[in-house]
């Protein structure tokens, strides 16, 4: 089982201890969340970020609601409501409260609060091992190109979905460490990602890993798959429809025009709390349209070492911030998950119980 080298949530008796990821990578910080409402700041404001994480930090603020709050109908009600209504795009965050909910739901006031950390900890704990499971399949991938030519092979990625996108060793990056742990040698190419710049969280963690990566400027990841300097693209997912389409960062659909124009495979890494079968096709996933600020910013690094942001436009500027966009299933080669790995179209054949 993979080791987070910091835990990115962990609950410590009635408070939930989370790695800030609006700190790193300039600092390595942790918050204690004790209410619903530190919970819920704490996904819409991106403390916690990554699909697979949003569903299990939502999962334990129902746990710090019903602490707080009180256990009675009302108040898990209210609960589900406000952390279902913090970010619309990651379904993983709707599903683990529905599953919540599913538990809670049924059980006395004073069976809730117990029951409550068991599943927020069950959901924790799921979604580790499928990390582990996506890492395996994936590296299956991974050695299928090492055995045809010599040299490391060549991963391009988008955005972050590394470990601290997750609850264990991340969705598209976990093929990555299981490579990195089967002595193949692997180069990843990590695009910056606009506006929020989740690159520079898979930059800081492959650099503490020791994988060799190369970071680039998101535009110019067109021009390596044309020139075939990448074999092969892994992006994570927020949300993947029945037939395929699949949610993610925004600037993944451009990366898959480009790798079908240059004839190569690629790849979504998925859990099954991303796949959401009741959704018919991507045109019917909501996209998440956040502040104007994120684009007319950047955060940085400055000469002394303390971080902080940096205005590229008047606040008079008009701005468009889409969080995410939509990957048709024709241009995914296929979606590795913790069952293996199958065409876009074909998810079904590996969950035939959600169809
Ligand atoms: C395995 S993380 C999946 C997904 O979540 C990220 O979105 P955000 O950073 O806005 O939470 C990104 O789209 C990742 O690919």
């Amino acid at each position: 089982m993979f080791e987070q080298p910091i835990p990115t949530l962990r609950r410590d008796g009635d408070t939930l201890v989370i790695l800030d990821q609006t700190a790193l990578p300039f600092r390595t910080e942790t918050i204690s969340l004790r209410s619903l409402n530190d919970a819920a700041h704490a996904i819409r404001s991106m403390q916690v970020r990554g699909a697979p994480l949003i569903g299990a930090t939502a999962a334990h603020g129902v746990a710090l609601a019903l602490v707080q709050d009180g256990a009675g109908d009302q108040s898990l009600r209210h609960a589900l409501q406000v952390l279902g209504a913090t970010r619309p795009t990651a379904v993983n965050l709707h599903w683990a409260l529905a599953r919540m909910a599913r538990v809670l739901h049924p059980l006395t006031p004073a069976a809730r609060v117990h029951a409550a950390w068991a599943e927020a900890e069950a959901i924790r704990a799921d979604d580790a091992a499928s990390c582990d499971a996506i890492g395996r399949h994936g590296l299956a991938l991974i050695a299928a190109i090492a055995a045809r030519r010599p040299g490391p092979v060549r991963v391009m990625t988008h955005c972050n979905a590394g470990w601290l996108a997750t609850c264990g060793a991340g969705t598209a990056l976990a093929p990555i460490y299981a490579a990195q742990a089967a002595g193949i040698e692997v180069e990843v190419f990590v695009s910056e990602t606009r506006p929020r710049n989740q690159g520079l969280l898979s930059a800081w963690e492959l650099r503490a890993a020791g994988v060799a990566h190369t970071l680039i400027a998101d535009n110019a990841a067109g021009l390596l798959l044309m020139r075939a300097e990448v074999d092969l693209v892994i992006t994570g997912a927020d949300r993947v429809a029945a037939n395929g389409d699949t949610a993610n960062k925004v600037g993944t659909y451009l990366k898959a025009l480009a790798a079908r124009a240059a004839e190569l495979p690629f790849y979504i890494a998925a859990p099954h709390s991303t796949l959401e079968f009741s959704c018919a096709n991507g045109a019917s996933i909501p996209i998440e349209n956040r502040d104007a600020e994120e684009v007319r910013l950047i955060r940085g690094m400055n000469a002394d070492g303390g971080d902080g942001d940096l205005r590229l436009v008047p606040t008079e500027t008009q701005v468009l911030n889409p969080a995410f966009d939509i990957t048709p299933a024709n241009l995914i080669t296929g979606i590795i998950t913790e069952r293996g790995t199958a065409p876009a179209a074909g998810l079904a054949g590996l969950y035939p119980e959600a169809v």
